[in-house]
């Protein structure tokens, strides 16, 4: 394990592997979140479980450590607490199966009921939170890391709740440090969203793309 000091004074830790365990817990919480969105229960079972759960948290902050961000070169590189493809995030959808194959950036996500927007679709700003973050991936897979200074999203048909959808990205041109790049989203074959971003390239941001710029 090692851990990488930022710039900004930030610390960033690379691990071999994404935490078992905690992929664990952030699961759970995942369905703590879902059962507390749909639950009908009485006022004492809702009590009972408050207080489970302020249990489960006592016991995770028995030991913590200041930095949050994670980060391993497993499986092509994942960024663990990620807000978007954080395995370890139980608020990321999470954003998965990465990969980058010919310039194109690709990956899955299902949105589950804490996501929705309007009734049985997703809301639309984590919609384009999951493109921004392709189009990030995107742009940091094919030139450098960078950070979204302009982000266009056209809604085109509803991204359904529970549902697999695919979501693919790529880098349109590049002009000096400024990034242009698009993605998609599709449900079924179909795309419901489509994005547009201008990218630019920071230095000393960390990346975990083998084609940009290194951790270590
Ligand atoms: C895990 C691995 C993968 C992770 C992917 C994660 C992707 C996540 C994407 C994000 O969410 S990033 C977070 C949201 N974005 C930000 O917080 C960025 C906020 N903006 C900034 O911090 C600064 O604008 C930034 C550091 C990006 C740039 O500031 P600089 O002072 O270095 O650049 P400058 O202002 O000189 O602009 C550089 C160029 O960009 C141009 N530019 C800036 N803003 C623009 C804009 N809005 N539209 C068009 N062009 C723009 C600007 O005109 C200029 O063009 P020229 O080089 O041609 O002169």
């Amino acid at each position: 394990m090692s851990v990488s000091p930022q710039s900004d004074g930030r610390e960033i830790r690379l691990v071999p592997n994404v935490p078992v365990g905690t992929k664990l817990v952030a699961d759970r919480v995942r369905d703590v979140i879902d059962a507390c969105i749909h639950t009908d229960s009485p006022a004492a079972d809702l009590e009972a479980a408050a207080q489970l759960i302020e249990q489960a948290t006592q016991l995770l902050r028995k030991r913590s450590r200041d930095t949050s961000l994670q980060v391993t070169r497993s499986n092509g590189g994942i960024s663990i607490n990620n807000a978007i493809e954080g395995p370890c995030n139980p608020v990321a959808p999470p954003l998965t199966d990465l990969a980058y194959v010919d310039g194109e950036t690709s990956g899955c996500v299902t949105f589950p009921t804490a996501a929705e927007g309007p009734p049985g679709r997703a809301h639309g700003g984590l919609v384009a939170a999951v493109l921004d973050h392709a189009l990030g991936r995107a742009v940091a897979w094919t030139v450098a890391a960078a950070m979204t200074v302009s982000i266009t999203v056209d809604y085109r048909a509803a991204t359904p709740l529970h549902q697999p959808l695919c979501v693919t990205a790529r880098v349109v041109s590049v002009d000096g440090r400024k990034v242009f790049a698009e993605a998609e989203i599709r449900y079924d074959g179909q795309i419901t969203a489509v994005a547009k971003a201008i990218m630019i390239v920071v230095a000393g941001l960390p990346s975990i793309a083998p084609t940009a710029v290194s951790l270590d």
